[in-house]
């Protein structure tokens, strides 16, 4: 059996629930403020509130495994069950790992998040291409098989990522132009979106276009920032210019903090999800 591109179901999803993205992010601070100890009972409490509230209305959740990791191997639990009943609510789960390694460590973590059989079997993962763009090939094979995605970090929404990020090469291009290079190659030809994303801050302002970096890669564009980092929906036309349309803002914090009440986690998800859906002309 085929299974349909990551792209094409991103795409659906986008254009039925709204571009919107909402991570899952338990950090101490949220557990406590919701009344929760900061354990494996309160991960757990709140990850199903957050998934029971959005799961069936947003187009993709995000879980941070880090804040999963922390507990060892009973967090890692919680976290696919997470996952599994995210899915069977209908949400497109992109499991936010930021994995980089060599090729054949690479192979691993492609079968950890990308394969079916794995317990931990999402929709996408985060990966970071800086042991150079090659060595995520199994991820891609990965992808491409199992009707899967991949967003490769390329502009981070955190200041320190310049650095590495605007390095650039004999030729002038900045390593963050050769990464998304290589995804516009990944996507060629894929019809309505590509399933090979790139992770670019809403928080960066003009200096993208400033820089002369073409967005257009023909993939998502998950866009983190939104919120406690500072950005707003209203900023995405300015960083993202006419990709803007295949944006995919996401959200922690700033729509977490509303909980633990379902009802006015719903709220703020859809009211971030409007706002977005203002500024992205189709
Ligand atoms: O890949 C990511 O999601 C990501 C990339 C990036 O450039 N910046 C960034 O903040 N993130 C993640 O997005 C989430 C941001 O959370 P809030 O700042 O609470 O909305 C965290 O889970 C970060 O790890």
């Amino acid at each position: 059996m085929t299974v349909e591109p990551f792209g094409a179901r991103l795409r659906r999803a986008m254009d039925t629930r709204g571009p919107l993205c909402v991570g899952i992010d338990p950090h101490a601070a949220l557990l406590t403020a919701w009344g929760l100890g900061d354990d494996v009972a309160g991960l757990e409490r709140f990850s199903r509130t957050v998934v029971e509230a959005l799961a069936d209305r947003v187009a993709v959740l995000k879980p941070q495994s880090a804040f999963f990791e922390r507990f060892g191997s009973r967090g890692v639990a919680v976290l696919e069950r997470a996952v599994a009943d995210a899915r069977a609510a209908g949400a497109l789960v992109l499991m936010d790992a930021k994995r980089g390694d060599i090729g054949s460590t690479m192979a691993a973590y492609a079968a950890a998040y990308l394969d079916p059989a794995s317990p931990l079997f999402s929709d996408a993962v985060t990966v970071s291409p800086y042991l150079g763009y090659g060595s995520l090939a199994p991820a891609v094979e990965a992808a491409r098989a199992h009707g899967t995605g991949l967003f490769a970090l390329a502009l981070t929404s955190n200041p320190e990522g310049a650095e590495v990020q605007r390095a650039t090469g004999a030729d002038g291009t900045t390593v963050a132009a050769t990464v998304l290079a290589h995804l516009k190659a990944e996507n060629a030809g894929e019809r309505p979106m590509g399933s090979f994303g790139a992770v670019v801050g809403a928080t960066l302002g003009r200096s993208v276009a400033g820089a002369g970096i073409d967005l257009d890669t023909g993939g998502p564009l998950l866009a983190p920032g939104i919120g406690a980092q500072g950005a707003t929906p209203a900023d995405l036309p300015e960083v993202f210019g006419a990709a803007v349309r295949n944006v995919l803002p996401s959200v922690s914090r700033e729509v977490l903090r509303h909980g633990p009440d379902t009802a006015a986690l719903r709220r703020s998800a859809e009211r971030f999800a409007e706002e977005v859906r203002a500024v992205v002309v189709p």
